[in-house]
């Protein structure tokens, strides 16, 4: 999408062809900076710092990550220590060990010298192909809010809940959750966002609510408690959230705090779509609850990054030193609380039967 007039992907292929470019993510909304990945370590880094996330982000950079090892070396050892070593990274987002089953496919029967070429071809179709999976994610997504829209007086605003950052910033380009947001945006249809916060790390004030402003859709950042209330004064017509692992039952693990709002849509008839690609579809799964949940540094409840007056922008400490903490960065939305999965194929229910209607081949 566009930053300041000039469109980006989150992650490409530097012009010297041997590095890699991302957005850092841990820098926004306070600076716009680009960072350079060199080695297998670089990508690591980006990934468990979260300097890159989001499920197919993710996937695209762990998938770079094996382009960047081969290139130290290119031998059967090297690449299963790098495929591990990238896996352990972050462990709830699917979308990464799909990536690297990908990369692993796509060089293991070649020679050494012809690996490197192929793997970087290879990174290259996971980030297309993601880029199309999530237009046509925004495709199929947009008819929820069209029809919803229909019911609505002219110019009254579809009023949609999001959690977390499952935008453009998440992926390589369009979003999953916000692809139909700005896909109705651009078709004219007024559109309003309630963006979560998102604490811990606030994806949704620091990423949701950056990418939405500078494609111009009206938003209002809330905090993650307000959505119950909201939902009980009709002031949510849909909830759309990204995930980071589906299950073959349709169980759904996004950031944590996804179930809480779940519940109450379920509470208040709100209906609660999950957007994903089907890179995120877990199929080896068929029970939410095995999802392994990460369990992040304490340091991201107790301590909160922001800009002073001035501009500078300093890390404070928000509880009393010493306090403990704890931080699951995920929870795990049982399918019985989700209206429908809006995935590139369309959309169906979030059942074994649902998937299965649009994902044959997986039957
Ligand atoms: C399109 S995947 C977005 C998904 O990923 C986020 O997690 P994280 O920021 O920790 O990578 C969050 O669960 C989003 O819904």
């Amino acid at each position: 999408m566009k930053i300041n007039g000039r469109h980006y992907r989150t992650i490409w292929r530097a012009e010297d062809g041997e590095s890699v470019e991302i957005i850092d993510q841990t820098r926004l909304p306070h600076e716009f900076e680009t960072a350079t990945l060199r080695t297998l370590e670089d990508a690591g880094r980006a990934i468990l710092t979260m300097q890159v996330r989001g499920a197919p982000l993710i996937g695209a950079t762990a998938a770079y990550g094996v382009c960047l090892a081969l290139q130290e070396d290119a031998s059967d050892e090297a690449v299963d220590a790098a495929i591990a070593y990238l896996a352990k990274q972050r462990p709830t987002a699917v979308n990464l060990r799909w990536a690297l089953d990908q990369m692993r496919k796509a060089i293991q029967n070649l020679p050494r010298e012809e690996r490197l070429a192929a793997a970087y071809k290879r990174a290259a179709e996971i980030c297309d192909e993601d880029v199309e999976t999530c237009r046509l994610i925004g495709t199929h997504g947009l008819k929820i809010i069209e029809e919803i829209a229909s019911r609505k007086a002219p110019g009254e605003p579809v009023n949609i809940l999001t959690h977390c950052n499952a935008g453009w910033i998440a992926c390589v380009d369009w979003g999953t959750a916000t692809a139909p947001i700005y896909m109705a945006h651009d078709k004219g249809i007024p559109v309003h966002v309630w963006v979560d916060e998102t604490r811990p790390r606030n994806q949704g004030a620091a990423l949701t609510a950056f990418e939405l402003g500078a494609h111009g859709v009206p938003h209002t950042i809330i905090v993650d408690n307000a959505g119950g209330h909201l939902m009980q004064h009709g002031k949510v017509d849909v909830c759309i959230v990204g995930t980071d692992r589906v299950t073959a039952n349709g169980d759904v693990a996004n950031k944590i705090g996804t179930y809480l709002k779940a519940l109450a849509a379920k509470d208040n008839n709100v209906p609660f779509y999950v957007a994903l690609p089907h890179t995120t579809i877990d199929w080896t799964l068929n029970d939410g609850r095995i999802i392994p949940i990460e369990e992040r540094p304490v340091d991201e409840v107790l301590k909160m990054p922001g800009r002073l007056a001035d501009g500078t922008v300093v890390t404070v400490e928000i509880a009393a030193p010493g306090s403990p903490a704890g931080n699951p960065a995920f929870d795990v939305t049982p399918a019985r609380l989700v209206t429908g999965l809006i995935t590139e194929r369309g959309i169906c229910e979030a059942t074994s039967d649902g998937l299965a209607s649009l994902y044959s081949e997986k039957k």
